[in-house]
């Protein structure tokens, strides 16, 4: 029946109290009270003064031990008394009296349905209503089933409330953020931790807000400093990956500090999510990944060092194999990396070089226990089988697992050449800075070390030290009428004759000024110290150089002053040069061409 018709149609008491008028009115004939009986419910008429007038079958059978009381005439009173005595009513039990008396006022004043158990347990709803001429209709109906599952809804209702505490609980207990959006993306439920993680946004943070405008919120405060610039992008992406959670999301906060977002639909569509706060991970991920960039970089500068390094670098592994080797290890060695891998150290440095080199940092010793051998000269082997000269240092690496050691080898030949380079070049200098450029005898600098060497020399062996000057006579005249070119040209070739007068390793012919020449000669007395000025005239006047002006003959000749000494007690070199130059003064002042022996 439609709800609009039912609302406009009395009460069922009511119904039921027309009916029987009707029924009574007319006399009760049996097949109306029948049809009382055949009714699922308990019907009981009682009269103005309480006074039971019918009840019908199902009513009886409420009471199965009360036939006797259910007859016109009983008061209401007397049948509960009466029930209640004959324990049919559980809720009598304890305060009969009470109990009575508050049953009996309800009676009187019927109100609200009352809802009752019966002593077969099963649960009736008592509806009582007083009629138009003060009789009173009550009937009752078997609600058992009703109550059981109000009981049951009631026990769901108790276990889907404890469950739900117990779940906020739970998430309370999570140390992780958690939070719940349902379908239409508002927030459900999130714990403490979760506001705590992104306190810029906390206020917004409520049950029923949506997760966007969560978002927005968060973003107008600085709550993302991924967004800073490019808030409406982010946040686009933001819902996007939200809505399609799949991967998990490494999301940056204030002050450095990082959350891992991991998000799932759930069946009610839905988004669970768990914000794990990651910041140590990835502050360690960060200074890790700074440390190798740094490795990165000292190996690059590490690896540059060994590649143009001018020293062989070899690894070895912990039985002398080759692991790794440099270019400069093949420029030395004449092995390619790749075929010298494998190989072991013999290969470069051979039994007959010496003992093992790496036997010294393997065995006990002090070598071993430094970690480094003292460099050592060796003759390694080239792979064409000649010997190269190297110093080998070893040293062992201390990679904290398998041993490795590193072999440096440094090409000594390559070394030795320059050495013996800057030596010639130093040789070279000092005899330049000795030699006279003109006519490449012996300079004034030579002759003056030499003198005074050659003095103390052939004085420490009581021996005579013997000193020509010689002199070109009228060479101002020489150079004035053949031009200072052809002056040279002649100071060159009497250089050259007088080294041809000399035949001692230790005579020495040097140039000591202009046109001045001087010879030394160690371990030569007067005698000989002047046939050697004789010889050296002779030679120059068989020479026949060309002195047109010369006023003593048409070629070059000389003056000599000879001087020939033993050094005893402090007497000095100067002195020998003294007694030779005022011996070729003499020479001079004795009409030249001739060597004159000093006094
Ligand atoms: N061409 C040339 N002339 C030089 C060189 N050194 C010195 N002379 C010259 O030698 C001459 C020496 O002159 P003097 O000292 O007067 O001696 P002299 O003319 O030889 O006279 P006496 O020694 O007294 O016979 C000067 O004219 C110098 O210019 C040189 O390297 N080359």
């Amino acid at each position: 029946m439609p709800a609009s018709l039912a609302a406009h149609r009395p009460p069922l008491p009511v119904r039921l109290w027309h009916t029987l008028r009707r029924w009574l009115g007319g006399g009760a004939q049996p097949p109306y009270i029948e049809a009382m009986d055949a009714m699922d419910a308990g019907i009981v008429l009682y009269d103005a003064q309480d006074r039971l007038v019918l009840c019908n079958r199902n009513f009886r059978a409420l009471y199965p031990g009360l036939t006797h009381m259910l007859v016109p005439g009983r008061t209401f009173e007397e049948m509960l008394r009466e029930a209640a005595s004959l324990g049919m009513i559980p809720e009598a039990q304890g305060d009969l009296e009470a109990f009575i008396a508050e049953r009996v006022r309800q009676h009187r004043n019927p109100g609200i349905p009352l809802l009752r158990q019966m002593a077969d347990g099963r649960w009736r709803r008592i509806t009582e209503q007083r009629l138009p001429d003060g009789s009173l209709l009550a009937f009752s109906i078997d609600v058992s089933e009703l109550v059981a599952k109000e009981k049951a809804l009631d026990e769901a209702r108790t276990q889907a409330q404890q469950a739900h505490e117990r779940l906020e609980d739970a998430i309370e207990a999570l140390s992780d953020g958690f939070v719940l959006y349902d379908a239409d993306d508002r927030l459900v439920v999130c714990n403490q931790r979760y506001r705590e993680t992104y306190q810029l946004s906390a206020p917004a943070i409520r049950p029923g807000t949506r997760f966007e405008d969560i978002l927005r919120y968060g973003l107008a405060r600085g709550q993302y400093p991924a967004a800073e610039g490019r808030e409406m992008e982010w946040l686009e992406e933001r819902l996007y990956r939200h809505r399609h959670a799949d991967q998990p999301i490494l999301q940056e906060l204030p002050g450095n500090r990082w959350l891992r977002i991991e998000e799932r639909i759930t069946r009610l569509g839905g988004v669970a999510g768990v914000r794990v706060d990651v910041t140590e991970l990835v502050h360690r991920e960060q200074q890790l990944k700074q440390i190798n960039a740094r490795l990165a970089e000292s190996r690059a500068q590490l690896h540059a060092v060994i590649g143009t390094a001018m020293s062989a670098i070899v690894t070895l592994d912990e039985n002398g194999q080759v692991l790794s080797a440099n270019p400069a290890a093949t420029t030395i060695f004449g092995w390619p990396e790749d075929e010298l891998v494998g190989q072991p150290l013999r290969t470069l440095v051979p039994a007959d070089a010496g003992p093992d080199p790496l036997a010294l940092l393997t065995a006990r010793g002090p070598e071993a226990r430094a970690g480094r051998a003292p460099p050592q000269d060796i003759r390694a082997r080239h792979r064409d089988g000649r010997s190269v000269t190297v110093q080998l240092a070893l040293s062992r690496l201390d990679t904290g697992g398998q041993a490795r050691f590193v072999a440096l080898f440094t090409d000594l030949s390559e070394r030795e050449a320059y050495a013996q380079a800057l030596r010639d070049a130093n040789a070279q200098l000092a005899h330049l800075s000795e030699t006279d450029a003109l006519t490449g005898i012996a300079n004034r600098r030579r002759f003056d070390r030499a003198l005074h060497e050659e003095w103390q020399r052939c004085g420490r062996h009581g021996l005579p030290l013997a000193l020509l000057l010689i002199d070109v006579d009228h060479f101002k005249r020489y150079n004035d009428s053949r031009g200072h070119p052809m002056g040279d040209e002649c100071l060159r070739a009497i250089a050259q004759i007088l080294r041809n007068c000399v035949h001692r390793a230790g005579d020495l012919v040097a140039r000591y000024g202009g046109e001045e020449f001087a010879l030394l000669l160690p371990h030569t007395g007067e005698a000989e110290a002047m046939a050697i000025a004789l010889a050296c005239i002779e030679a120059v006047e068989q020479a026949e150089l060309p002195h047109p002006d010369s006023p003593l003959a048409p070629h070059v000749t000389l003056s000599i002053g000879v001087a020939s000494a033993v050094h005893v007690g402090d007497t000095r070199a100067a002195a020998l040069l003294d007694a030779a130059d005022s011996a070729v003064y003499a020479a001079k002042r004795a009409g030249r061409r001739r060597a004159v022996m000093a006094e």
